[in-house]
């Protein structure tokens, strides 16, 4: 059976009304896709909790979530993700690409011009429309 994992991924938007966007780097599993920046849910977290966790250690800046964007599973070839998006504001520092091959702030209307990870197509249509 295929390994279902459970994914938070935070959908920053700045005061412009920009969306930071995270590309994956090369070393990483789904390389080179753009995602939004999160991880794996540990067992004792609730998924906000995880998402600030994550956000500190990938971009070294504090979060606050604010809402539930969407909850999508999708199925890749060898793993199957829930991924979980919320939306959310840095409330402290400045976010740097620690882990991803970069970051960049987007606007809504130029999301659809990256290499989205699969998963993540159902969050970004959410927040085009
Ligand atoms: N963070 C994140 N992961 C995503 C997104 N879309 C998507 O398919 N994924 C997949 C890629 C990975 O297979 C999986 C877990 O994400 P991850 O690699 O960020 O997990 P993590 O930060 O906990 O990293 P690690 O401890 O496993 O190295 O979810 C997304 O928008 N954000
Ligand atoms: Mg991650």
């Amino acid at each position: 059976m295929k390994k279902q994992i459970k994914v938070v991924g935070a959908v920053i938007r700045n005061d412009q009304n920009q969306i930071l966007c995270a590309l994956r780097s090369p070393e990483m599993s789904m390389p080179n896709s753009w995602e939004f920046p999160g991880g794996k849910i540990e067992k004792t977290e609730k998924p906000e909790e995880a998402l600030v966790r994550e956000i500190q250690e990938e971009l070294g800046c504090e979060i606050s979530v604010i809402e539930l964007v969407h909850d999508v599973i999708h199925e890749y070839p060898n793993i199957i993700v829930n991924l979980i998006t919320y939306e959310a504001k840095i409330i402290s520092g400045t976010p740097v690409a620690n882990e991803h091959a970069k970051i960049e702030w987007k606007e809504i209307s130029e999301l659809n011009e990256l290499e989205w990870a699969l998963a993540d197509l159902p969050t970004v249509d959410k927040l085009i429309r």
